[in-house]
């Protein structure tokens, strides 16, 4: 296996891991003893019998059985839920300053405020939209996510993840993706940390296909790095959180769960830092839909229709000729939530802050502010133009986005946004050119 430092790289390859040499069992994986007295246990992220190309399961050895630990008993949690039908959803355009950072110790678990979502763990489908800003690191709790994979996008602040199956670190303008099921806790390096997560009830996401692109360009398989076998052989009195259901869990448990000391196969956590992408664009005329900006995308049960797609607006040239460069005015019959993780959107001349947030839901009207709209009619485009020090996202679902109440009666909510809109110009003149 291809080694990047410190990490196994490849998407959703067959990886195997060990913190201590000769730990995994050759030619089988389950062996009447396991070396060093270690159990082995399955952790399947797809059906048992899903089609070869989409199975994915690895193996774990570790000190102790995830089955071991206490009942499980319901731990309140006020902000982070899969709720989704306590408001209507909203055909306005909203848009959302940025999350303050806590003032209480608040570690990542505590700082999940869900915003919005659609679907569920029941119906397997649809996405959780979650914020979380945090000042400490998770102590003596580990969590699980039993409703889908986390996609964890960072916006202010390392993270430090350590998982059953090892150790990501991860920085703003890096993104990680934590498998259903698999335990982790999260340290803060820095004093703060905030940022976006993406809870994918749905099909486990992947690349997208590359159609007519070709073989490469776009996210590269090679630069989705998983961790190394890691283990903690620690006892004491912890905490194991779960999700399941759209519910917190607590159960107490009297060592690490993250005691795997090897593992191996195709179901891991990852990480990929977005200023790899190779962004394909237009060299002729006119601005490509967004889906060439695709990083990751959940499929749904209809061809092209994805669950979730995960895409970015990153750095790039815009040299496309005789042609209006920015996001074009558009109405969608996919919902679009984006965030922004450092710079200025180029649809947007002010309001949407890094931290900050935007829902345009099924088609509802929206594009270029007014601003961005004037001055990109009367820029010069013989010439390229290079958008620097920037990243978007966009979480693109198929089901339309159901804000949560807190995030509609937060004060971050600016109810202003659709003011960005009102003063555009009627220039139309049937006599002018
Ligand atoms: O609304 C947005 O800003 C996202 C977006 C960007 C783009 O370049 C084209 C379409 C689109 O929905
Ligand atoms: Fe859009």
């Amino acid at each position: 296996m291809m080694e990047s430092n410190g990490y196994q790289s490849g998407f959703g390859n067959e990886f195997a891991s060990e913190a201590i040499a000769g730990v995994l069992p050759a030619g089988q994986n389950s062996p009447q003893r396991v070396a060093h007295g270690l159990y082995a246990e399955q952790l399947s992220g797809t059906a048992f019998t899903a089609p070869r190309h989409a199975n994915r399961r690895s193996w774990l050895y570790r000190i102790r059985p995830a089955a071991m630990h206490q009942p499980f008993e319901p731990l309140p949690h006020a902000g982070f839920h899969n709720r989704f039908d306590e408001a209507p959803a909203t055909p306005n355009q909203l848009r959302w300053d940025p999350w303050p950072l806590p003032s209480k110790p608040t570690d990542f678990v505590d700082g999940l405020v869900t915003i919005a979502g659609n679907g569920g763990p029941a119906e397997q489908a649809g996405c959780g939209i979650h914020l979380y800003a945090a000042n400490r690191s998770m102590q003596r709790r580990y969590f699980y996510n039993a409703d889908g994979e986390l996609l964890i996008v960072p916006q202010l602040g390392r993270l430090h993840i350590a998982t059953e199956l090892g150790v990501l670190e991860l920085k703003p303008l890096e993104i990680a993706v934590i498998p259903r099921g698999v335990r982790f806790r999260v340290e803060l390096p820095d004093a703060e940390a905030r940022g976006y997560v993406a809870e994918n009830f749905g099909a486990l996401l992947r690349l997208p296909d590359l159609g007519p692109i070709g073989a490469n360009s776009m996210a590269l398989p090679r630069d989705f790095l998983a961790p190394h076998a890691a283990y903690e052989d620690v006892e004491g009195d912890f905490e194991l959180i779960a999700k399941f259901q759209g519910a917190l869990w607590k159960a107490g448990i009297n060592h690490s769960p993250l005691d795997v000391v090897a593992w191996h196969g195709n179901y891991a956590p990852y990480k990929y830092d977005l200023t790899h992408f190779n962004t394909v664009g237009s060299i002729s005329v006119d601005h490509p839909d967004p889906s060439i900006f695709t990083v990751l995308t959940s499929p749904s049960d209809t061809p092209g229709t994805a669950n979730v797609d995960f895409v970015i607006f990153p750095p790039r040239w815009l040299v496309a000729e005789r042609t209006f460069r920015p996001p074009y005015f558009h109405r969608n019959v996919a919902s679009e939530f984006m965030g922004l993780i450092e710079g200025v959107y180029d649809a947007k001349a002010g309001g949407f802050a890094p931290g900050g947030a935007s829902l345009h839901n099924c088609m509802s009207g929206h594009g270029p502010d007014a601003a961005t709209f004037e001055k990109a009619s009367a820029a010069d485009v013989g010439k390229p133009d290079h958008i620097t020090g920037t990243m978007a996202f966009m979480f693109e679902t198929r089901k339309v986005i159901h804000p949560t109440r807190q995030a509609l009666e937060a004060p971050q909510l600016q109810h202003d946004y659709y003011q960005c809109w009102q003063g555009i110009a009627k220039h139309f003149d049937p006599k002018r050119a």
